[in-house]
């Protein structure tokens, strides 16, 4: 396209230089442009985009889109006022709004995002509907499974995913809405179906600052959805919410989208009751506005019923009925890395689940002490430069629940890996807990292989914050490893 004919969909943004340029691609890292591109300039956190311009005329981009004048750059630039909304509106025009020819469902929410796309599309796809997937482990579609760095996608990437999937067909796309992706705007001009809220509890607070703020990125997604009502079924906008999380009244008073509520402490649209927990599964009534009936999940744990009422709710908007979504949740044995078994004959259960916020690992211990006969071991630590706040919240939290905690790595990045430790050991400190309940081992595998070695029959070690991960982020460097593969092999180990 022409940059004049781009800056049609930029009002009030100017061209310096020749509009007639041809602009054939999009990059925003200088280091990927191709001959053609048209380089958009984004102020990061880090570092400017802007000063990256030079490179990417070397590297062959024909034109910018700057936030101020450059000067020193020979290149026709298109000066706008936000060039992140740029990219996210130029995205949508490059890639002819995707969001538009086939329906998106969100979900966003501190925990059970991941599982709750894995559910809805599940259920989807067994109704012979084609459906696309993008979150935390992979995006997947067209018979393809790519892994992903992030949750949510730049919105120049996703609207190129979100292209692919309806070229091949795809009638559905289920995906991860991140609240760094409501704030940096990743998910604009992406057009929701449904909006899917899990829960709220503390998390990246390194980036929000304070809950009100994190809160505030999330009713973005609501606040933001249609604010038309069509006639056309099929063109209705959803918001559904957790009744038993209070920022839902918020997100329900900010959205002009039709809200159906799910829940089970207060009254719902859809809502369990009769919740029962075992080792192998979880089993609940449900009562919805299409009907009731009993299902047993595979999965356990309650917020695993959370998540499978918000797939419920999902998918009975999108017409499915309540005994096909039986079928399908009753069918899927679990998702990757979430309270993932690891079995290799031993006498004692070890489990890998994805926990990695206070509410997150308080669930999964809660689930995990209620059906283990012997004691709770568990190993976990928390990701460098990420919510240094949540650490000793969750050294306490760990120790509550669990007769034993080996505290060590999960992605130090670029923080001292034993500074970590200690903070997450200060919770422990402070709460009194006994020196010999607990111990700081940063190597991961020694701590895995500890873990292990120290579990007796009937009891129960729980590996948690890195779930399906095949990655250790130390420093800049990444390195191999998988926390049910070290496992394994520790567990083998045992009989030498
Ligand atoms: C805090 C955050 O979200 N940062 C994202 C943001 O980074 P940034 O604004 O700091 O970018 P920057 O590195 O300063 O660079 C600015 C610009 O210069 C460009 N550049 C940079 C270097 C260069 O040589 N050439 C060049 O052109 C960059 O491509 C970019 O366009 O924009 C970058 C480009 O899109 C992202 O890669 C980066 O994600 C970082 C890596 C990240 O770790 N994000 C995490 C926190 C995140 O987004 N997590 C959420 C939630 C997870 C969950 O709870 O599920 C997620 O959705 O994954
Ligand atoms: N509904 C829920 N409420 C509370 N905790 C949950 C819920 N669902 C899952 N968890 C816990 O949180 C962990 C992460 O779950 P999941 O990956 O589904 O969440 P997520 O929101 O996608 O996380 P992320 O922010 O990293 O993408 C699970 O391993 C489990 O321990
Ligand atoms: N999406 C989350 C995942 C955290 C997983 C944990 N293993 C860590 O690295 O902290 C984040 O980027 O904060
Ligand atoms: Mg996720």
């Amino acid at each position: 396209m022409l940059l004049t004919e781009l800056a049609t969909y930029l009002i009030a943004s100017r061209i310096h230089g020749d509009g007639e340029t041809l602009c054939q691609g999009i990059a925003i890292d200088s280091r990927q442009v191709k001959a053609g591109d048209l380089f958009i300039c984004l102020p990061g956190y880090t570092v400017d985009g802007h000063d990256f311009a030079p490179q990417a005329a070397e590297q062959g981009a024909t034109a910018l889109v700057v936030e101020r004048y450059l000067e020193h750059v020979d290149l026709p630039q298109l000066q706008v006022r936000d060039s992140r909304l740029a990219m996210a509106i130029l995205s949508n025009v490059f890639y002819h709004t995707p969001s538009s020819r086939m329906k998106v469902i969100g979900v966003t929410g501190t925990n059970g995002k991941t599982t709750t796309t894995y559910l809805i599309e599940r259920i989807l796809a067994d109704q012979q509907m084609n459906t696309g997937l993008i979150g935390t482990i992979e995006r997947k579609y067209a018979g393809k499974a790519v892994p992903m760095p992030r949750t949510t996608p730049e919105s120049l990437d996703l609207q190129h995913y979100l292209n692919e999937m309806t070229e091949s067909g795809a009638d559905y796309c289920v995906m991860e809405v991140s609240s760094h992706a409501l704030q940096q705007g990743r998910v604009k001009g992406t057009k929701f179906r449904t909006a899917v809220f899990t829960n709220l509890t503390q998390d990246h607070l390194d980036y929000h600052h304070t809950m009100e703020e994190y809160r505030a990125a999330k009713g973005l997604f609501f606040s933001r959805l249609g604010n038309t009502y069509e006639s056309d079924p099929e063109q209705r906008i959803y918001a559904v919410l957790n009744a038993d999380d209070p920022a839902s009244d918020y997100f329900a008073k900010q959205t002009a989208a039709e809200v159906v509520t799910y829940g089970v402490e207060k009254a719902a649209d859809i809502r369990a009751s009769n919740i029962v927990i075992t080792a192998r599964g979880t089993s609940f009534h449900v009562d919805t506005f299409q009907g009731s009936t009993d299902i047993s999940l595979r999965m356990v744990g309650k917020f695993n019923v959370y998540n499978a009422l918000a797939a419920i709710a999902a998918a009975l908007l999108e017409g499915v009925t309540l005994n096909r979504i039986k079928e399908s949740l009753e069918a899927l044995k679990g998702v990757d890395g979430r309270v993932e078994a690891v079995d290799e004959g031993q006498s004692f259960a070890v489990i890998v689940d994805y926990a990695h916020t206070p509410d997150g690992l308080e669930n999964v211990l809660r689930t995990v002490t209620e059906f283990a006969v012997g004691r709770v071991i568990c190993v976990f630590g928390c990701g460098g430069d990420r919510d240094r706040t949540k650490r000793p919240i969750m050294g306490q939290i760990a120790a509550r629940y669990a007769q034993h905690v080996i505290i060590t790595s999960d992605n130090p990045r670029t923080e001292d890996p034993e500074a970590i430790l200690v903070d997450i050991a200060a919770g422990l400190k402070e709460d009194n807990v006994a020196e010999e309940r607990y111990e700081l081992i940063v190597d991961r595998r020694e701590a895995i292989q500890k873990a292990i070695e120290m579990a007796s029959s009937e009891d129960v070690v729980l590996i948690a914050g890195k779930g399906h991960e095949t990655y250790q982020l130390i420093g800049t460097a990444v390195h191999d490893f998988d926390d049910r593969i070290v496992a394994k092999e520790a567990i083998r180990g045992l009989s030498k």
